[in-house]
């Protein structure tokens, strides 16, 4: 398993028609009337539901896209969508996150690892302390619709996650970029298949520093309707964000 920012991870035992069926449900939920969709409207001071990019109040301009984030079960929101037609929808959407979330405890196992951190004693903060409270994964889908003059509009603005790490799927389109210092911003071309994965704010905090969440941004073209979903891998809402207290030392002061 290789990891790295802004890099396609492959080998991860995720079936390649569970891929598709994402892929198409995820169109199909696109491809529903503008009306439709307003139906299940992100309320604005909510996390779930369907309208404009979820950072869009952190930036003076409309970014040409539209996204639709679920937490967990979608079946609240896809009954309203297609009250005769969801099962589908929603067994896709569940065994996705499902397979993400195993997917993302490894990584950062593995990343917490490679710093000399061990799960059992590290990861503790990881753990909710409140039986009820669950780690806060959100998975976001996003379209980004044909666009005439492409080089005029955004699809997603330059931002960092705040996730420990995203694990995002490009869906086989061209669009992400991730910026690089010295080269700029570097397309990141699609691998069928394959997984991006994402360094988020909160793993760069955690790890006081030692990996860093990456830049990058979603550009759109004009002849195809681009769609692409991201897992985002939360801490607990209850976890106290803080360098790891094994990485702290007196040559390694907090920097968060
Ligand atoms: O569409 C993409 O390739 C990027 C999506 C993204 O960065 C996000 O959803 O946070
Ligand atoms: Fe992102």
């Amino acid at each position: 398993m290789l990891v790295r920012n802004g890099e396609h991870f492959i080998n991860h035992g995720v079936p390649m028609s569970l891929f598709h069926e994402t892929e198409f449900q995820t169109w199909r939920l696109f491809s529903l009337p503008t009306e439709r969709k307003l139906l299940v409207e992100r309320p604005p001071s909510g996390v779930i539901g369907y309208g404009t990019a979820r950072i869009s109040p952190f930036y003076p301009k409309l970014m040409w896209t539209e996204g639709f984030d679920i937490m967990g079960s979608p079946m609240g929101l896809a009954r309203k969508l297609w009250p005769q037609d969801h099962a589908k929808f929603c067994e896709v959407m569940e065994q996705w996150q499902a397979k993400m979330k195993t997917l993302c405890d490894k990584i950062v196992g593995i990343m917490l690892g490679s710093l000399g951190l061990t799960h059992e004693n590290d990861m503790k903060w990881f753990e909710p302390k409140n039986e009820s409270d669950q780690t806060q994964c959100v998975f976001q889908l996003n379209s980004y619709r044909v666009c005439q003059d492409p080089d005029r509009v955004m699809g997603l603005a330059p931002h960092t996650d705040t996730s420990l790490i995203t694990l995002l799927n490009q869906c086989n389109i061209n669009g992400l970029q991730v910026y690089q210092e010295g080269a700029g911003w570097v397309a990141v071309e699609p691998v069928e298949g394959a997984l991006v994965v994402n360094v988020g704010d909160f793993m760069q905090i955690v790890s006081n520093g030692k990996f860093k969440s990456v830049l990058h941004r979603a550009v759109v073209n004009n002849t195809c309707h681009r769609v692409s979903t991201a897992f985002f891998l939360g801490p607990p809402s209850d976890a106290e964000i803080s360098p790891l207290i094994n990485l702290v030392n007196f040559a390694h002061p907090p920097l968060y």
